[in-house]
């Protein structure tokens, strides 16, 4: 049964960056009400009322977000409980495989298979720079091909291992039966049709024009994201003698995709929550609690926490979760689902989030690039999380380039016929292009109704009521894979978004 209370006890407590960012949207946003909690206070979102675009709960999800960083997800129709103890009975026949069929599908090591675990001699990677070992045991499954640059070289040199489903990646059908990779594949399926919802509600909830996010999560090349069955055998210790053990559950860590939805049998994940106002002494100037908080179990429900992108698109108004598990005496299993953006989908703070007060301070990249780039240094053992900076460094990574600007809500209509010669096959809007060279670039005004240029003269409000100056360029396609020009979103749904977002360079920028 689902538990509602409205809690008082945070109401006041609105970060001032998240006060700042939302005062700069919208200046009725900022009244305060109560928010909607477990019964130990832990923000709690229906799923079903989001779906149906309740404003009560679009206004709990954003103090969510903002306040708390992290909230539960519940009435989850895509995920019934009874689903999700049929996906444990799995993950458990997965973990029973013998060695011999694990390091078959070892993730590393001249690997280039979905497991990992310190079991076959491959622990997980490690998160926090000089931490100790991790205990998790991971089965991994990604749709988009991707992998740790250990596993591609070795890729490149023998054509792959193993003789499993979709490339020798994944146990075959004689392995486990059902085949893992349809298991997965059908999960993966039901967990894109929540993330739609979350990320509609995430766009209300940040004020940005519909389609934003949910054009990124869908665009050509299909999400970056992950689904992790993992299991984390008990240690034979008192639950208080952890400091004996030497190892860890999995290290402190932000991930780096859009969203994770996370789900837990037994106790053992931790979060590091948004401090409340005020509370400024955590040597971060009180942007993370210093303590860190148990996630309790709760089992129709899931936890859902913010990742790098979402911290660089916001510029550092949300910021991603950091989280850990500790090591335990018992057992315990988890199924983990990052939602991540299409590969080539370029990553800068969005303009509502973007003002005089506060410049730009994340570069662009892609989100392909920020996955391989912190894996790599993962590799590397540089981690992602500074414990003693308290800020998550694979968040907060400098790709170089110039500081770019996302445009959203564009409210010309791109796909009005193309007057403008032959090769033209595609338009942008500023969105990408430096803020400083778009100026250069504009033409004075008797030339901007000719010429390549289209501006749109006056500022125009979007459907979100933020305005922006917007400039389409029809760009011969062969710029527009030279240059990175993309656009995303869109104010009328009408797909072109999607459409273009395919279209971008693979490079960070
Ligand atoms: O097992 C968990 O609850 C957390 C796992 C995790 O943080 C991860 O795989 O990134
Ligand atoms: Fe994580």
């Amino acid at each position: 049964m689902l538990h509602l209370h409205r809690a008082a006890s945070r109401t006041m407590m609105m970060h001032p960056l998240a006060a700042n960012a939302r005062r700069s949207l919208s200046p009725t946003t900022t009244k305060t009400t109560t928010t909607t909690t477990t019964p130990c206070g832990h923000p709690l979102i229906d799923v079903a009322k989001l779906r149906e675009g309740s404003d009560e709960t679009t206004s709990d999800l954003r103090r969510a977000l903002f306040d708390y960083g992290y909230f539960y997800a519940a009435n989850v129709a895509e995920l019934p409980a009874e689903y999700i103890r049929s996906l444990y009975d799995y993950s458990a026949a997965c973990h029973g495989l013998s060695p011999r069929i694990k390091n078959k599908y070892r993730q590393r090591d001249g690997g280039t298979g979905a497991y990992s675990g310190p079991d076959i001699g491959q622990p997980e990677l490690q998160y926090e720079a000089g931490g100790v070992d991790a205990r998790v045991r991971a089965w991994d499954y990604s749709r988009t091909r991707f992998s740790l640059a250990a596993a591609a070289a070795a890729r490149d040199d023998d054509g792959g291992t193993g003789d499993g489903d979709d490339d020798g990646r994944y146990p075959a059908s004689h392995e486990i039966h059902p085949p893992f990779a349809a298991v997965l594949d059908e999960c993966y399926g039901r967990q894109d049709a929540l993330a739609r919802v979350l990320l509609g509600g995430f766009e209300r909830a940040l004020d940005i024009p519909s389609g934003t996010l949910v054009g990124m999560f869908d665009a050509e090349g299909g999400d970056f994201g992950t689904i992790r069955l993992l299991h984390y055998p008990g240690d034979d210790v008192d639950d208080d003698d952890y400091d004996a053990i030497g190892t860890t559950g999995i290290g402190a860590h932000t991930d780096f995709e859009c969203f994770t939805l996370m789900h837990q049998t037994a106790p053992g994940l931790q979060i590091l929550p948004r401090a409340p106002p005020g509370d400024d002494d955590g040597g971060d100037g009180g942007h993370y609690s210093r303590e860190w908080t148990d996630m309790p179990v709760r089992d129709s429900e899931f936890v859902v926490i913010i990742g790098d992108m979402l911290e660089r698109l916001t510029n550092g108004a949300l910021l991603a979760t950091p989280h850990r598990v500790m090591p335990t005496a018992h057992p315990r299993d988890s199924i983990i689902r990052f939602n991540a953006f299409a590969p080539s989908t370029i990553i800068a703070p969005m303009r509502p989030f973007v003002t005089d007060e506060r410049p730009s301070s994340y570069s662009a990249v892609t989100m392909s690039t920020h996955m391989e780039v912190t894996m790599r240094n993962l590799e590397e053992g540089m981690g992602s999380w500074d414990e003693s900076r308290r800020i998550s460094t694979s968040a907060r990574r400098d790709y170089g380039g110039e500081r770019r600007v996302l445009e959203l809500g564009v409210t010309e209509d791109l796909r009005a016929p193309k007057k403008n010669g032959g090769g033209v096959v595609a338009q942008r809007c500023g969105g990408c292009i430096p803020e400083e060279e778009w100026r250069q670039r504009r033409p004075p005004p008797a030339q901007r109704r000719t010429g390549i240029v289209l501006p749109s003269t006056r500022p125009r409000l979007n459907r979100a009521g933020t305005v922006g100056p917007h400039v389409l360029e029809r760009t011969p396609m062969v710029d527009v894979l030279k240059g990175g020009g993309y656009v995303i979103g869109g104010n009328d749904g009408a797909g072109w978004g999607r459409r273009m977002a395919g279209v971008g360079s693979n490079e960070a920028m």
